[in-house]
């Protein structure tokens, strides 16, 4: 990428988040570039220079190659790198970006200011082994909420969201779906087709169709790719176990989804929902899988908010008295290793200090990306003219697994995860356990259990 020949029709609009927007290289593609939002009434006057933009993204890089990495494991992580581009190519970009943004994400606007974007690998097109004619099919995951269709893996999140993203043609047809099943969000990528929503009061027996009319050529094999033929349940079967199959492995980039049944431990094992498996988190989990590392890091909040508040507050104070200490305490950085050892070597008893206390309010932001990040599975089907693809059921796919959104959560923001807590409680108390519709999701420590298709919830001891 040469940076001071960037031309915004390279690039198309990828997709975005509650606080960056994506676009990809039309030609290189495997790169995306990521930019930051803020909120639309701060288009006229940006609410940070350039270079504290340069140092929020610096920040994202770090934080993500030298904290979550080394927790989650480097071969789940592409941290990316800082990049400076023309004023004018991010101005001409976000001009024609607009009118592909959902209306529901335009309470932000792209940063035309900084000039500053972080590049990443695109993950929906990786350099999977040798290219066969059919394309990659995507899967991306938001950890912290989770749908019934994986609802084996329940135990380990707690709400329902997916989105699923099928890419057709790796250069120039694409048929795509990013959904959000709680919002009833959809980001449609450039030239996208929706292929499975869940809109309410919408026709969803039809989207299942949709999608299983899509994934079937994915998975038939043997006679079945021979007639044409296999009905709905085990296309959908089979696409759950290839992508549990791929979440559960223990390798990152390039591995090979078999059947796991025949290694004797099956993604049934893993669904079997009970107290125990609650109270023994990881338990069954692969050890080297992308399940256990988040599920691991997730657990670094050993306080809930309330435990942790006070601590928040004995740092705040602490502040307020000594401001230059914020640097010492490394609240805003810089994440590197000194940061790492600070939440992994916290003493495990309160001596009262404001170091214990900054470390336990460290540990919880770890805690709380781990929460917050999504899983990109891409899956190829392997070489069709093999023997094994033929023959196999569901069919072996190389896959390849990554994490994306690993930035850090503001020291700040723990006040606000108090008060949501506080609000879902409340929310909880007054009717019994059931959410009303449209409410928030779940905080962690608060599951949706499901046994027998009926959901309720469960509070969790953390
Ligand atoms: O605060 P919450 O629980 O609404 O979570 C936010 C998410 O909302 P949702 O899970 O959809 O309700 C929100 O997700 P959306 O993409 O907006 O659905 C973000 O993940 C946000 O993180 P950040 O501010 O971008 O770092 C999340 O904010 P954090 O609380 O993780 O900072
Ligand atoms: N490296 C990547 N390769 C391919 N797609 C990506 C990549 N990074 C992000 N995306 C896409 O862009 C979307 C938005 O990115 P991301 O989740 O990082 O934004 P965000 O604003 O941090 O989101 P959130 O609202 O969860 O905080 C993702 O959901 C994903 O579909």
């Amino acid at each position: 990428m040469e940076l001071d020949k960037m031309d915004e029709n390279d690039w198309k609009y990828h997709g975005e988040g509650n606080k960056s927007l994506v676009v990809s290289h039309i030609q290189v593609s495997q790169l995306v570039l990521r930019l930051l939002k803020y909120p639309a009434e701060d288009s006229e006057n940006p609410p940070q220079t350039a270079e504290q933009a340069f140092r929020q993204i610096q920040n994202i890089v770090d934080f993500s190659s030298n904290v979550m990495s080394s927790l989650l494991g480097e071969k789940f992580i592409h941290s990316g790198e800082v990049v400076k581009l023309p004023l004018e190519f991010v101005r001409q970009l976000s001009i024609k970006v607009q009118h592909q943004r959902p209306v529901w994400r335009c309470d932000k606007v792209m940063d035309i200011y900084s000039g500053c974007a972080l590049c990443l690998p695109n993950l929906t097109s990786p350099p999977l082994h040798q290219p066969t004619h059919t394309p990659p099919l995507c899967i991306e995951i938001k950890v912290r909420l989770i749908m019934a269709l994986f609802k084996c893996l329940f135990f380990l999140f707690s709400n329902v969201t997916v989105a699923l993203a099928l890419f057709q043609g790796r250069g120039g047809k694409h048929s795509v779906l990013i959904k959000n099943m709680q919002k009833d969000h959809f980001l449609n990528l450039s030239g996208g087709q929706c292929i499975y929503s869940s809109k309410e009061g919408g026709d969803d027996s039809m989207d299942l169709n949709s999608l299983l009319n899509n994934l079937r050529p994915y998975l038939q094999s043997g006679n079945n790719r021979i007639n044409n033929h296999m009905s709905s349940k085990p296309v959908l079967n089979d696409f759950i176990q290839v992508l549990a199959n791929a979440l559960l492995s223990e390798g990152g980039d390039g591995g090979v989804v078999m059947d796991r049944q025949e290694e004797g431990r099956s993604f049934c094992e893993a669904s079997v929902f009970n107290k125990e498996r609650i109270h023994h988190g990881a338990q069954g989990l692969p050890s080297d899988s992308v399940l256990f590392r988040i599920l691991q890091t997730q657990m670094l909040d050993t306080l809930d908010i309330e435990g942790l508040y006070p601590l928040y507050r004995r740092v705040e104070q602490h502040l307020q008295d000594f401001p230059k200490e914020r640097t010492r305490l490394q609240i805003d950085g810089p994440y590197n290793e000194a940061f790492l050892e600070k939440l992994q070597k916290c003493p495990s008893e309160d001596d009262g200090s404001v170091e214990y206390a900054a470390a336990k309010v460290h540990q919880y932001r770890v805690s709380m990306t781990a929460k917050d990040c999504s899983i990109m599975v891409a899956l190829v089907p392997r070489n069709e003219e093999e023997e094994d693809f033929l023959s196999s059921r569901p069919p072996a796919f190389s896959y390849s697994v990554s994490i994306l959104d690993l930035d850090p959560k503001p020291f700040d923001s723990i006040p606000r995860q108090l008060r949501l807590d506080q609000k879902i409680v409340s929310c909880y108390l007054r009717t019994g356990g059931a959410l009303p519709k449209g409410s928030l999701p779940p905080l962690p420590g608060i599951f949706t259990a499901g046994e027998n298709e009926d959901c309720r919830l469960l509070f969790h001891p953390v």
